[in-house]
């Protein structure tokens, strides 16, 4: 089985900076929630944006759904398909409204205002956020903003999803319904987070990100449903 993603001798250098990625490799697979860890700084987040070329790696491959990426058209796609939950959700949210914000990407997409109001209705009943529609996103709570960052993403039905760090902010029993939330999805995801009781419920793989580079693949602790 191909991988979804394939990153291999992955180099990278803020400009100006000391290298960060010294050939990193990574695969995800169809129906994985594979785990990024490793300490601050290390470079996560980085080659996330590399996957989605949000960043050029300087050397190094990114093959992603099937076909070596490397100009900024090959990337368009693939930003359609990966869905991406960015660290921080004032990232991602711009709409005055919650619903306005998870129609944005269906409308993007071409779909109808009727389609996309019925996505959006479904995503949110999905997350059990119905009763945020109509709130003002930038008044949402940080938690709040999160599970609606989640909610923009997964209402444009990616094959996707790349998570930077989903728990943050999250009090306990929104990161349990995180937790059931994800393990019910049938996307393959990489999911970054520094919260190891979290790891452990949802990853199928983990992989460390270290000097540079990934070590240590962790020993498989849960099987993934298959897409
Ligand atoms: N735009 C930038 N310009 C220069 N340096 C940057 C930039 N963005 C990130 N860095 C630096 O690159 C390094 C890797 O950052 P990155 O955000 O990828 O790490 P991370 O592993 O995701 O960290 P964390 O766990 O703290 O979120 C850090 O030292 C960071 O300060």
């Amino acid at each position: 089985m191909s991988p979804l993603f394939d990153l291999a001798g992955i180099h990278y250098a803020y400009p100006g900076h000391r290298p960060i990625l010294n050939g990193a490799d990574l695969q995800l697979f169809t129906g994985e929630r594979l785990c990024l860890n490793g300490h601050n700084g290390a470079g996560k987040s980085t080659l996330l944006q590399i996957m989605t070329g949000l960043l050029k790696p300087s050397a190094g491959s990114v093959t992603a759904f099937g076909r070596e990426r490397k100009a900024e058209a090959d990337f368009t796609e693939v930003r359609r398909r990966a869905g991406f939950v960015f660290q921080d959700p004032d990232d991602q949210l711009f709409c005055p409204t919650v619903a306005e914000d998870v129609a944005f990407g269906p409308l993007n997409l071409g779909k109808s205002k009727d389609e996309a109001m019925a996505i959006v209705e479904a995503t949110l009943d999905m997350l059990n956020l119905t009763s945020f529609r109509d709130r003002i996103t930038h008044k949402l709570s940080g938690g709040e903003k999160r599970l609606v960052s989640l909610a923009t993403v997964l209402a444009m039905e990616p094959d996707a999803l790349l998570l930077d760090e989903p728990t943050t902010a999250l009090d306990e029993r929104t990161t349990e319904r995180l937790v059931e939330i994800l393990l019910e999805l049938p996307q393959a995801m990489v999911v970054i987070s520094h919260d190891p009781h979290f790891r452990h419920k949802i990853a199928t793989r983990t992989i460390r990100l270290e000097d540079g580079a990934v070590h240590r693949p962790a020993p498989t602790c849960k099987h993934a449903k298959t897409a």
